[in-house]
């Protein structure tokens, strides 16, 4: 038998006692017996004699898979994640729940704006205010407070009489937003086992993805009811956040954090509770050990931020974490995907309905993109991920200018200027070509079709109340406009370049899913020692928010100033930076313990190269279970 065969037999055989349980084993450890009950347990397993090794091995596997991971870890983790998926669909319906807003409400541009944002700058608030709530009351508070406000914000937003109670509602949900988005990736991660630790997390960036593109079917399916649409689309998160919180009366608190509060006997119970038939010794002395290390460390005079920033390790991680939400969203994935629809209408979609169902494609993409991150965060690790899917990103910001930057080259001129029979000295009679025309918010194009060629064209002011049409002339209406064969065309130009575009906008999502989207809030959820992690992430995801809102609304003044192109252009060149920062100072935290990880930001300003430890969460394995076995690498490499 080769060195390897044998090597794996060994491994399945002792692999196999650990399927009798680690009382049994000490006993026979004590007794001497340990090798004898070995082959006693081969004896009584019928595969051992049947059908060779290959059941047994499969059943030491799932075993080994059942030991690691206990069930409750995941009903502990997608009860949490369902804070990301309120937090996506939160920010997302409100798209389609404005253009029929702002028609029943008669909302002008500032309020609509008002409603926009106001959810996204109280997210930030509360996110850094967030940091010492969950160190003081706990994570699992404030999980229920944020659920509990959801559930609030929902109602009075499905009931709003006017446009004032809707902004309450907005910013109610707004905070509690906030308060999820900073606590449920550090809970998950202080309860998640280290070899899983990656995927759980980003489990929460998959529910917010899937919270927009569940909020994108939602603003399709409603924006076909003459009525009140808005309201549905807008209390329906009301279902999942009341879910979460009677979920989470249920389900218990951080074991770190408790053990943080000297509340020794409840932190046991709990460890032992998600840990399933693992012995938690181990693991709650060093958590221990790294919390009475930490304390001497981190010393304990003056505000947690304060000391974070004196003690070179926090401070470099708070630096690593802050830049990595900071350039996620400077790589404009919001803009990206609140512009698609006009991304997609440059393409050739000149249907309204249209663009709204293929906005839900681009949502779509989004999140099965994401779910790859799921998958390849504990294979490739966060850092060559992140380094991978930003130097996707970058090229497709460069595809995505570049489709922008010919259109507009072949940008079609204007070839009629009616006279305004309004009389209003508008500015839109000024534009010779589209692209100037497009960029301005008080006008759109009017156009007709000859084949591939674009004929008959203007620039005329768009209706003040609704953008699908012009205050006056051709495209004035739809019965008008099809009469006539006429086009109108808000926010783009019809030209043969755009599937370039396209292209980049696909591209885009493609890259930026699986590794900018989930790995910041991942990475921040496991960098910071427990001393420093509510403060740590409160920071973070305060820096998340704040550029959120900024990208967000500099977006169309950008894109005035810049055009279109030049606006992705500049994302491209963010990224750009963003990738010399991550290659600069993200170290790799795959596999390690959350106890460990405060070393990698020891020693040097910014921590290049990766510390992978494939095989770690089997020796870990092993070692928890007390055996000394010899684990060759192949048998490491081999398990999944
Ligand atoms: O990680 C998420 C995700 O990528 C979302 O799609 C985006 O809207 C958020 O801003 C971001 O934080």
């Amino acid at each position: 038998m080769s060195r390897k065969a044998s090597d794996n037999v060994e491994y399945t055989l002792k692999s196999l006692s650990n399927l009798m349980g680690e009382k049994k084993r000490r006993k026979q450890q004590e007794e001497g017996t340990g090798e004898r009950s070995l082959i006693t347990a081969a004896d009584s397993c019928p595969s051992i004699n049947s059908q060779g090794t290959g059941d047994l091995e499969r059943a030491a596997r799932r075993q080994f898979q059942q030991d690691v991971t206990p069930g409750f870890v995941y009903v502990v983790s997608v009860f949490s994640a369902l804070g990301g998926f309120l937090f996506g669909y939160d920010t997302g319906v409100v798209s389609g729940a404005m253009l029929l807003l702002k028609k029943e409400m008669n909302l002008s541009a500032l309020w609509q704006e008002l409603l926009v944002s106001s959810t996204v700058g109280a997210a930030a608030l509360s996110a850094l205010a967030g940091g010492g709530l969950n160190g003081a009351l706990g994570r699992r508070p404030c999980i229920l407070l944020a659920s509990f406000m959801f559930t609030i914000g929902a109602a009075i937003l499905a009931a709003a009489g006017n446009k004032e109670t809707l902004l309450g509602g907005r910013v109610v949900v707004g905070l509690g937003i906030g308060i999820a988005s900073m606590t449920v990736p550090v809970y998950i991660a202080e309860a998640a086992p280290p070899h899983l630790r990656g995927r759980l997390v980003t489990i929460n960036t998959l529910f917010i993805t899937g919270g927009q593109f569940f909020a994108a079917v939602v603003d399709g399916a409603f924006s076909y009811l003459p009525r009140d649409g808005w309201r549905y689309m807008l209390g329906l998160s009301a279902v999942p956040a009341v879910l979460q919180f009677l979920g989470f009366l249920f389900l218990p608190e951080s074991p770190r954090w408790l053990i943080q509060k000297g509340q020794t006997q409840r932190a046991r119970r709990v460890l032992t509770q998600i840990r399933g038939n693992q012995t938690i010794d181990e693991e709650y002395d060093s958590i221990k050990n790294s919390i009475d290390e930490e304390e001497k460390e981190g010393g304990t005079g003056g505000p947690i931020i304060y000391r974070m920033i004196i003690y070179p390790p926090t401070r470099r991680a708070l630096l690593v974490g802050c830049g990595l939400q900071m350039f996620q969203q400077l790589a404009g994935i919001n803009t990206v995907m609140y512009y698609s629809a006009t991304i997609l209408q440059m393409s050739g979609v000149d249907d309204d309905r249209l663009a709204i169902w293929l906005a839900a494609v681009t949502a779509f993409t989004n999140f099965i993109f994401t779910l790859l991150g799921v998958w390849l965060v504990e294979k490739l690790g966060r850092r060559k991920l992140t380094l991978g899917s930003l130097t996707g990103t970058t090229v497709a910001l460069l595809v995505l200018a570049l489709g922008f930057l010919l259109s507009a080259q072949v940008s079609p001129p204007v070839t009629n200027t009616p006279r305004d029979p309004l009389g209003q000295n508008s500015t839109c009679t000024q534009y010779s070509y589209c692209n100037k025309c497009m960029l301005d918010p008080n006008c759109g194009f009017c156009y007709k079709k000859n084949g591939s060629s674009i004929i008959d064209t203007s620039c005329i002011p768009v209706n003040s109340e609704t953008t699908d049409k012009s205050a006056w002339g051709r495209c004035v209406n739809e019965t008008v406009s099809k009469a006539d064969g006429s086009i109108w065309a808000y926010n783009y130009c019809p030209t043969s370049y755009s599937w370039t575009a396209l292209l980049g906008l696909i591209f885009y999502l493609v890259f930026f899913a699986p590794g900018m989207g989930p790995m910041p809030w991942t990475v921040n959820s496991e960098i910071y020692p427990l001393w420093a992690r509510s403060t740590g992430n409160a920071c973070s995801s305060g820096v998340n928010w704040i550029f959120n809102v900024l990208v967000s609304l500099t977006f169309l003044h950008t894109a005035e100033y810049l055009t279109y192109y030049g606006a992705f252009f500049l994302y491209a060149g963010f990224a750009f930076v963003g990738l010399i920062f991550i290659y600069g100072c993200l170290p790799e935290t795959k596999g390690k313990k959350l106890e460990e990880i405060e070393s990698l930001f020891e020693n040097r300003l910014c921590t290049c190269g990766a510390s992978d430890s494939d095989e770690g969460r089997y020796i870990e394995y092993i070692r928890v279970k007390g055996s000394n076995y010899h684990l060759s690498d192949n048998d490491a490499s081999d398990v999944e």
